[in-house]
This record gives C-alpha cells, sequence and structure tokens, in this order.
C-alpha cells in the first residue's frame, strides 16, 4: 500500500505546508490515497474497511489535505499497526508530514483504526453526497477532527477544543489537529479566526497524561519529541496570517494561557481565569510568554504568573492587558458572537495586511524565543521536579 505521487513546496510550518501540498488531480478521485487492502487488515469490520477503502475512490469532492492525511494514518494503524518506520529528514516534508500523522495515532488498535476508518469516509460519504445538493449558507462541521469541533459561518473559522470531560486538556492528537485546523483556516474563506472551549473549562492545558506514554526510545525521545512538537504548535500561531480570538469561556491553565500572548483579541467571560503554574509543575514558560507577557503585562506582574503561579481573575487578566474585554457570563456568548459577527464583515484584506503590519516585525524573534523555550522544556521534562508533579496529580496528591 503505498500513497503516491506527492510534491511538496518549501515552508516555515514545515508539517502543515507539506499537507497543503498533497495532491488532488481530479475532482472525481483521491489518487493521492491509491489504497490497497492488506491481508494483514483481518477482524469484525474488515469488509466495512474494504468497502470504505473503495468509497473513498468515489468521493465527488476533495476532502481536503487534513482529511487525505487522516485517512492516511487511519489506513497505515489499521493495516500495519503502530507507526514503524524511521522518521523522514526534516526537508521530506510530504512524508514526514504523513509520518507524524500516522505516529500521532499511537498504539491505537488496528481494530479501532479500521472502525474509525469506516466512520470517517461515512462522514464524507454523507457531506460528499449533501454538498451536491442546494444548501443554505449555513454552519458546517468539518470531518476528519476527533478532539475538536469546527465550523464556519458569517466568515468565521471557529475552532473548539472539545474534550469537556477532560476539561479540554491538550493531548498530542489535539496538537496535531489544532495544527492541521490553523493551516486549513489561513487558506479558507473566512476573515478571522476564533479558539474556544466546549463545556465549563477554555483548556486545562497541556494533558498531563502525554507524559506517560513513552516510546521505545525512553523518556530523553519523549522529551525531544514533545519539544519539537510544542515548538511547531506554536510557530503555527506566530505565522498565522488572519486575525486571530480566543474567546475564553471558562479557566484556562499551562499553554492555553501562555499563547494567549499571540491572539490579536482576547474575550473572557467573567468566570474565566488565567493561569500558568509552571513552578509548581517543574516546568518552565513556554508559547512565547517569557517575551509576550513581559511585554504586555510588565515584568513585575508577568513575573507573578510566570514564576510564582499566581492565578488571574478574568478581570486582573483585563487589567494587565492581557485580556481585551471580559463580559458578564450570563451573556458572553451573544455579546460576543455578536461582536465578532459585525467584525467578520470588515474588508478582510485589509484586516489581514494590518495584522501583517504589527506583527510581522517580530516573527523572527519569536520563533527564535519559541525554540529556545522549547530546548529549556526538553531538559525540563527531564528533570525529577518535573516527573515528581506529573506523578503527583496521578496520585491526587496535587490538584492546581
Ligand atoms: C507537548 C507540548 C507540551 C506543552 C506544555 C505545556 C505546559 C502546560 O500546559 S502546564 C499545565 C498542565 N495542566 C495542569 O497541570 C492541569 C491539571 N489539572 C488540574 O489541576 C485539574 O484537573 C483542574 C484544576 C484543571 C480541574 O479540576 P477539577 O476538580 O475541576 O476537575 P478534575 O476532576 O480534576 O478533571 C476532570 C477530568 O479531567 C482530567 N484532567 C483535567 N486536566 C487535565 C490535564 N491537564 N491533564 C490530564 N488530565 C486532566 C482529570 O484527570 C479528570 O479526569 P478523570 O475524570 O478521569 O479523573
Amino acid at each position: 500500500m503505498a500513497l503516491v505521487g506527492v510534491s511538496g513546496r518549501r515552508a516555515g510550518c514545515y508539517c502543515l505546508r507539506a499537507v497543503r501540498s498533497l495532491p488532488f488531480c481530479s475532482p472525481l478521485q483521491v489518487p493521492a490515497l491509491q489504497l490497497h487492502i492488506s491481508k494483514t487488515a483481518m477482524g469484525a469490520c474488515q469488509k466495512d474497511f474494504e468497502s470504505a477503502v473503495n468509497q473513498v475512490k468515489l468521493l465527488k469532492k476533495d476532502p481536503g489535505n487534513e482529511v487525505k492525511l487522516k485517512l492516511y494514518a487511519l489506513y497505515k494503524q489499521a493495516t500495519e499497526g503502530a507507526c514503524n518506520t524511521p522518521k523522514p529528514g526534516l526537508f521530506d516534508l510530504i512524508n514526514k508530514a504523513k509520518w507524524d500523522a500516522w505516529n500521532a495515532l499511537g498504539n491505537l488498535p488496528k481494530e479501532t483504526a479500521r472502525q474509525n476508518y469506516v466512520d470517517l469516509v461515512s462522514g464524507l460519504r454523507s457531506s460528499s453526497d449533501s454538498s451536491s445538493q442546494v444548501k443554505p449558507e449555513a454552519d458546517k462541521k468539518r470531518a476528519g477532527y476527533d478532539t475538536l469541533v469546527i465550523t464556519s459561518e458569517d466568515c468565521i473559522t471557529k475552532i473548539m477544543l472539545n474534550r469537556p470531560a477532560k476539561k479540554n486538556a491538550l493531548t498530542t492528537q489535539m496538537y496535531r489537529e489544532i495544527m492541521l485546523a490553523l493551516e486549513a483556516a489561513s487558506k479558507d474563506d473566512s476573515t478571522i479566526t476564533v479558539f474556544t472551549g466546549n463545556g465549563d473549562y477554555y483548556s486545562s492545558g497541556n494533558d498531563l497524561t502525554n507524559f506517560t506514554d513513552i516510546p521505545p526510545g525512553g523518556i530523553e525521545e519523549k522529551a525531544k519529541n514533545s519539544a519539537i512538537l510544542l515548538r511547531d504548535f506554536v510557530d503555527c500561531f506566530i505565522d498565522f496570517p488572519k486575525p486571530l480570538v480566543a474567546v475564553v469561556n471558562g479557566p484556562a491553565v499551562g499553554i492555553s494561557v501562555t499563547i494567549l500572548g499571540l491572539f490579536d483579541l482576547v474575550y473572557a467571560s467573567d468566570r474565566a481565569t488565567f493561569h500558568t503554574p509552571f513552578s509548581h509543575l517543574g516546568q518552565t514558560p513556554e508559547g512565547c510568554s517569557s517575551y509576550t507577557f513581559p511585554k504586555i503585562m510588565g515584568p513585575a506582574k508577568a513575573v507573578e504568573m510566570l514564576i510564582f503561579g499566581k492565578k488571574l481573575t478574568a478581570g486582573e487578566a483585563y487589567a494587565q492587558g492581557l485580556v481585551t474585554e471580559v463580559f458578564p457570563d450570563s451573556t458572553f456568548q451573544k455579546e460576543v458572537w455578536t461582536r465578532l459577527k459585525a467584525y467578520s464583515k470588515l474588508p478582510q484584506n485589509a484586516m489581514h495586511i494590518s495584522k501583517q503590519i504589527i506583527r510581522n516585525h517580530e516573527k523572527e524573534k519569536l520563533h527564535a524565543i519559541n525554540a529556545e523555550e522549547s530546548r529549556i522544556l526538553q531538559e525540563r521534562w527531564l528533570s525529577d521536579e518535573c516527573m515528581n508533579a506529573v506523578m503527583d496529580f496521578f496520585s491526587r496528591k496535587a490538584k492546581l
């Protein structure tokens, strides 16, 4: 089984740009996914799986590169199991994107991968079938994401973190899906892109179970991979070309707070709090916050947050310039979305060019800071301080 005929373009956020250049030659086929069923793909839903593989070739509409990558990864997982090939080189963009997508599935069982593949194709078929009908300009949920709900309406693409039972803690898969979603949003018709959380939390930050899934190369390899993931993830925010808005519906922790310094608007419910307990976790700042926070709120207040882990209320975060505006929780959604819908009607090009003027001169510096923060964290994650903090969380001794 092979993915064939792919070609790449040069890129900064290389993983995602590689996805962009996955080819789609004919509107009636998915030639990048010329799949042959492997004999290893046995099991309860084998027939459904084979049928789904065939249906992919008959899709009327290009499902988009992120979905194609997802299909590729699920197919490989279903037929060969966990990613077992060496990681392609840094500049082998296409193969690295494919490898990353497959590797992100970790130890997902083959049967689950088969089922997920079947479900994904079924979703694609129904959206492909219905897209040939006349449709109102309706809210369209994007297929191909397990941890996010992505919709586009009124020229706004909304990326909603969707693990409410886990307080929207960010798993490895979620980081990858967010990067894919940002890449797609940078190219879609929307004017602005919005992040928010489903449920009572905006996000509880990095999912601490990310530290428990240790690869064969041991914890050093885990730390190295995590540092690369972190750097790539934050790079996508630094480079994002359209106005980026955070609709902070509830408490925010860790990396979900630090990257707010890279957003263009931050609207918060008065229920939201902002907490970066890095020292408590034996960790250090990321998301460029070691630079953006002192710049936004002054060094004294930044130190209180980033070194001493002071949790800010929404009102305090507003007073310190991290938040643009705070709304009462009871009217938060209504007020914010009314505002954003009005903003989204402003001339798109003017807004995007203004963002470039405001942000571009700092991009190089931000990338360097991101690389340095990620490098330092790679070491921190191997420290006793950090490992003990993670173990404390799982033994329920510690809570923020
Ligand atoms: C690769 C890139 C790395 C980037 C690094 C970033 C650094 C950071 O983001 S540091 C911040 C890490 N986050 C935390 O330390 C938060 C840990 N969570 C908590 O302290 C608490 O869960 C909470 C204060 C957020 C909420 O407490 P509450 O009592 O309301 O709810 P819980 O019962 O604790 O949570 C429900 C459910 O969700 C699980 N969960 C919540 N947050 C996380 C998390 N960050 N990682 C893993 N799991 C989390 C929690 O365990 C519960 O699960 P169960 O229902 O299965 O017990």
